[in-house]
């Protein structure tokens, strides 16, 4: 029996996956694994028997990843299962950055008027105080072109927008997914120059953080709109303020900071992006069913601090060894096996940063005494695991 724990709100449909007589949700402190959404694990005490934890979302800048993998704490994501909400959100914030239409509503829901007749006189009057422009015929610029950024391209297209993307890390797949009308920006001043709205879709690292500066908001057309869905750490919030005094007419985010509320040039949404049922649905599902990949078989899909490793479980006796990587693990860890009489049958190992995982199917018929000891006298082995 599995024991999860669950932070935030985890769609049932994905919840319903942990089998009761396999799995108790929510019912012991001691888990075995999380499921999360944008709980903040950089604070949280990390107990030893913690195997895994599954985000139920894309960005992971609320988990520290290389501290747990150092720990033999597998992090799961689920890339591109909430792009599409966030994706359509994007529009409509476009759609609101070139029309006053929240303006329109709110003026028309805060008045009273005497009968229908002085309803539609004062309407014909006042609308001219709302009208907008079109986003046909614009030119938006795309920061990121992974699995939001990528599908936004394409629809801003169909929608006669002429779309420049920049992305210094893009995967072939990843360019496989974009249409060959969307103009790449070799330099990000090409893009910045150039385009009526900024829409920012790459993850929070280390290396992003903040670098939505001065340097960027200068570069700007005057009347540019800037998007902001990704994170609010992005942005440095005060170059942000003297931008939107000087050419940078609107920011619409997902994350709203204290400085920026009530600007009148600011619109913020308390962190709906992902917060469709669909998307809900679709992140909790993905997590589940990598999570339980990984506590049932051992095999990592969709990680975000360790290798994808999988190896096609077939009911052989299994060790799974979490290990930093460095050279001749293999050769120790199959040394300890042949030592204790063990034979493999068949092994994979796999690398990435710092760390490795080996999955290790061995001989059915030989392996009884076998103590998963002998693979922790190992230097720089994290976990051993054995199914
Ligand atoms: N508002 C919300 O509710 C949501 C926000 N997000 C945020 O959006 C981010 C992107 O999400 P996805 O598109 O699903 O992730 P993704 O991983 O598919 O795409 C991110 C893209 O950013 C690119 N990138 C990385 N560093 C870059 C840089 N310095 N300059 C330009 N591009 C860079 C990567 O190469 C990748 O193609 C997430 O990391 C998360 O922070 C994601 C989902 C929901
Ligand atoms: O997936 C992401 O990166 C998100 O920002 C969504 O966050 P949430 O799951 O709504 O807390």
């Amino acid at each position: 029996m599995f024991h999860i724990k669950t932070y935030n709100q985890i769609a049932e449909d994905g919840l319903r996956r942990f089998k009761p007589n396999e799995y108790a949700v929510n019912d012991a402190e001691q888990a075995d694994a999380w499921v999360i959404r944008s709980h903040d694990v950089h604070q949280a005490d990390i107990p030893p028997y913690l195997l895994a934890i599954a985000r139920a979302g894309a960005g992971v800048n609320n988990i520290p990843l290389d501290r747990l993998a150092r720990q033999g704490v597998v992090v799961f994501h689920t890339p591109g299962a909430n792009a599409n909400a966030v994706k359509e959100l994007v529009l409509a914030s476009m759609l609101l950055s070139v029309r006053p239409i929240l303006e329109g509503a709110n003026w028309v829901n805060n008045h009273t008027f005497a009968d229908q007749t002085s309803l539609e006189e004062a309407m014909e009057q006042q609308k001219r105080r709302f009208v907008g422009s079109e986003l046909r015929g614009k030119r938006v610029g795309i920061v990121g072109l992974g699995a939001i950024g990528a599908s936004l391209a394409n629809d801003l297209l169909h929608l006669g927008i002429d779309v420049i993307g920049y992305d210094p890390h893009l995967s072939v797949d990843g360019a496989w997914n974009i249409s060959q009308q969307v103009k790449r920006a070799k330099q990000l001043s090409e893009l910045l120059a150039d385009v009526d709205i900024l829409t920012i879709h790459m993850p929070l690292t280390d290396d992003t953080r903040h670098m939505i500066d001065a340097t960027w908001f200068k570069q700007m057309k005057p009347g540019a709109t800037v998007l902001n869905f990704a994170r609010g750490e992005l942005v440095n919030d005060a170059d942000l303020l003297e931008a939107l005094d000087d050419n940078v007419a609107t920011y619409i985010t997902d994350f709203p900071k204290q400085v920026l509320l009530g600007h009148p040039q600011v619109v913020a949404f308390p962190h709906l992006g992902a917060s469709t049922h669909e998307s809900e649905v679709n992140c909790a599902i993905q997590a589940v069913d990598t999570l339980k990949l990984y506590l049932e078989t051992g095999s990592i899909r969709n990680s975000a601090n360790f290798p994808n490793t999988e190896l096609p479980y077939v009911g052989k006796r299994r060790l799974a060894v979490l290990h930093l990587n460095v050279p001749n693990m293999v050769g120790q860890i199959a040394s300890r096996l042949a030592e204790n009489g063990i034979n493999i049958d068949n092994m994979v190992n796999r690398s990435r940063n710092d760390v490795a995982y080996t999955l290790i199917d061995i001989d059915n018929h030989k392996h009884e005494t076998l103590s998963v000891n002998a693979l922790y006298d190992i230097e720089g082995v994290m976990r051993v695991r054995e199914f």
